[in-house]
């Protein structure tokens, strides 16, 4: 059973356990507070090798990001540590890199958990947050609106690929310094016209289907309108690298185009890129002229 298919039934099994709403955004709502939490763990996330410092930040990152994703401003995280024997000397380096992504997010770690591990590294955290004016979900968009992305996509897998061994020019840590969108996140969470946001966690083309589910509304990413620059030095599938990319911590969002959100963003210094647009249907498409092919399935699934 592998993640998606685990995660629905146990949505199946607990639902009514009286929380709301519960599983199946980036954070739950409970009065006016975000709560989310996100894991990461040694050979999935990192590897033996990976220094822990940058472990740590990556565990951040993704968890800022999903209070980012609500349009919420993160506060207090609990942070949930085992570690190995192995990494016994790296311990105090460890605590320096909770502080220090703890100050580079702004928050306050209150709490948590410790252990020892056999072999490999563990860290969690669970991120409190505040909830924006306006709450955003991945359910909220309609059809006819516009799809837009906070920033280019691809670095985070082509900087993997060089950790684990491929030869690109550039530097092997970069997808753990993927920064979370913490500003823009409360921005659009204050507008009030944006209708859907989801963060780029696993790859543009399943964290766009998880949005096109739950708001009953088809994607088509229009190809042409995708920035590449930053990618014209690989030798790579460019449109591949972009749609299927993960842990890059980008915001897909979308909103009606009369409202001009990515003007009004640009006014405030947030140059955000207008990529597709909604319909009716399902699915996520990626349009190129008359062409158009499926990627919902293009990105990240754990086994
Ligand atoms: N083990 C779990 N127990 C309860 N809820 C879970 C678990 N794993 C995932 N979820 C919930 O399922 C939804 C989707 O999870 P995920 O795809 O990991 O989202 P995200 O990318 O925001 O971390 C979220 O609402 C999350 O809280
Ligand atoms: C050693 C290693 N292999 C593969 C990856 C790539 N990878 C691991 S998990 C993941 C997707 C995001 O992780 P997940 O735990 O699903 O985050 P969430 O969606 O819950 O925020 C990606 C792209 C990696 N970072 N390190
Ligand atoms: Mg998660």
């Amino acid at each position: 059973m592998k993640e998606f298919e685990f995660i629905k039934l146990l949505k199946e099994k607990c639902k009514g356990c009286g929380s709301t709403p519960g599983i199946g955004d980036d954070a739950a709502l409970f009065d006016n507070f975000l709560v989310a939490k996100d894991i990461v763990c040694e050979g999935i996330h990192f590897l033996k090798a990976t220094p822990a410092e940058h472990v740590v930040l990556k565990v951040f990152s993704a968890n800022i990001s999903d209070i980012a994703a609500m349009g919420g401003t993160p506060k207090y995280v609990l942070l949930g540590i085992a570690v190995p024997k192995a990494r016994e000397g790296e311990k105090k380096n460890i605590i320096e890199a909770i502080k220090k992504s703890a100050g580079l997010y702004d928050v306050e770690v209150i709490g948590g958990d410790t252990a020892s591990a056999s072999n490999d590294l563990f860290v969690s955290l669970t991120v409190i947050g505040k909830k924006g004016r306006f709450l955003l979900s991945r359910s909220g968009a309609g059809k006819g609106e516009r799809v837009y992305l906070s920033r280019p996509l691809g670095l985070a897998r082509i900087s993997l690929e060089k950790e684990l061994g491929a030869d690109f020019d550039i530097d092997a840590f970069k997808h753990y310094k993927m920064m979370a969108e913490k500003e823009l996140g409360e921005v659009l969470g204050n507008v009030g016209t944006v209708t859907s946001c989801i963060d780029i966690s696993d790859g543009l083309g399943r964290d766009a289907s998880h949005l096109s589910e739950e708001s009953g509304v088809k994607i088509v990413i229009e190809e042409k309108r995708l920035p590449f620059s930053h990618l014209k030095q690989f030798d790579v599938d460019k449109v591949d690298y972009f749609i299927n990319s993960g842990e890059e911590f980008a915001l897909l969002f979308t909103a009606k185009k009369e409202h001009a959100v990515d003007s009004y963003l640009k006014d405030n210094g947030f140059e955000v890129h207008d990529i597709g647009y909604t319909q009716k249907g399902s699915g996520v498409f990626l349009s190129n002229g008359a062409k158009r092919i499926s990627i919902s399935s293009k990105g990240y699934e754990h086994k």
